[in-house]
């Protein structure tokens, strides 16, 4: 078990981290999501112990292993974590076999288990024939391998990964995404995996954390977060395509939305109103529920098409049957769905 209580992390008078708490099962797969500078490293940093919390506790395994509240932290060589970056940082003067071997030459493994769990982790990553090549021998994607095997030698209870696979190109991406998710079956061990990239979050994880600004928006199954995002952040930044998050503002008896005035009944005067690709539509006409959009993507999927339109800063996108005959440039009518998917109040928490 994974226990994070009312995390803190202030560096000076700024907050990167936020009163977090999470706990994830022996085993669970937790990815945490958020966008650039929302504390998800600090938060990681803060689990391998390179960082010591401001305020609250980190318990692995039902022992408190960073105590913010009594400025105490176990050391990160002693927590049973492992932890690989998004830079491989292998040794270059070691053989891919000697940096593997490394870290249970430090915890005095003898010899002979140690060349049989080199031989094991090697094998597990695929790369047994690149044991006796040097760092500079071999492709990014191999390096990274290399950094992953020397990580999980020594059985860590708990892996931690800081965007590992950034450096690595699309396809090798979604290669590597398959092979770790293998890896976490494999090993057992729970991982927790730092990401800004939602795709790869909604894929791999059993548990996804959504950071923002120093918070957790939500947290639970990749899939609860789809169907019931509890704010208009998460609505908006996970799922393919994230969904439609329009203000709605009363207007006399009706209210004004995107910029048109529209006979709906929403819960407040302002809030926001969420409505799934899926359920829009485009329309030959004007009026009622539609919205004049500047067409500017449209993107083959499955069968289908997704059509997205900008204007004053509001984006929508909607799963459509049929291509529109329009081109990139022109005014298209995107049809609202007369009652959105879920409401969220000007904060952005939802209401409905
Ligand atoms: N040592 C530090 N001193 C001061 N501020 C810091 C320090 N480390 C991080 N921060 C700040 O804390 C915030 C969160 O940083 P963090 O690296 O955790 O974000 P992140 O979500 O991992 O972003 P990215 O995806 O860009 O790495 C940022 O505003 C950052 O500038």
């Amino acid at each position: 078990m994974l226990d994070i209580r009312n995390l803190t992390k202030r560096f000076g008078s700024f907050e990167a981290v936020t009163n977090v708490s999470i706990s994830a099962p022996d085993g669970a797969f937790l990815v945490l999501l958020g966008p650039s500078g929302c504390g998800k490293t600090t938060l990681l940093r803060m689990l391998a112990g390179l960082e010591l919390p401001s305020a609250g506790q980190i318990v692995f395994d039902g022992q408190t292993v960073s105590d913010g509240d009594r400025d105490w932290s176990v050391d990160p060589a002693k927590r049973n974590s492992g932890l690989v970056f998004q830079s491989y940082a292998l040794w270059p003067h070691m053989s891919v076999r000697g940096n593997v071997e490394w870290p249970l030459k430090v915890m005095s493994m003898p010899k002979a288990d140690r060349a049989a769990r080199v031989r094991e982790v090697l094998e597990l990553l695929d790369i047994a024939p690149l044991a006796d090549r040097y760092p500079n021998e071999i492709s990014g994607g191999q390096q990274q391998r290399v950094a992953i095997a020397r990580t999980i030698a020594p059985k860590p209870s708990v892996l931690l990964f800081d965007e590992p696979l950034s450096n690595l190109d699309a396809k090798l991406r979604v290669e590597m995404r398959t092979e770790l998710m293998r890896l976490h079956r494999a090993t057992g061990a729970t991982t927790v995996y730092v990401t800004h990239d939602q795709i790869e979050a909604m894929t791999m994880a059993t548990h996804v954390a959504v950071m923002n600004e120093g918070r957790v928006q939500q947290f639970g199954p990749p899939a609860d977060l789809v169907d019931h995002p509890a704010t208009a952040f998460v609505a908006t930044f996970v799922g393919t395509p994230p969904k439609n998050v329009v203000p709605v503002v009363r207007n006399g008896a009706g209210y004004r939305v995107g910029g048109r005035h529209m006979t709906l009944s929403a819960p407040a005067d302002h809030c926001l109103a969420m409505f799934r690709a899926e359920n829009m539509t485009l329309s030959d006409r004007e009026g009622g529920m539609t919205l004049p959009m500047e067409l500017v993507e449209t993107t083959a999927i499955a069968g289908r098409t997704m059509v997205t339109g900008l204007r004053d800063g509001l984006r929508l996108t909607a799963i459509v049957d049929r291509a529109p005959t329009a081109r990139i440039g022109d005014t298209v009518q995107f049809r609202l769905p007369p009652e959105p998917d879920s409401w969220f109040g000007p904060d952005g928490e939802r209401i409905g």
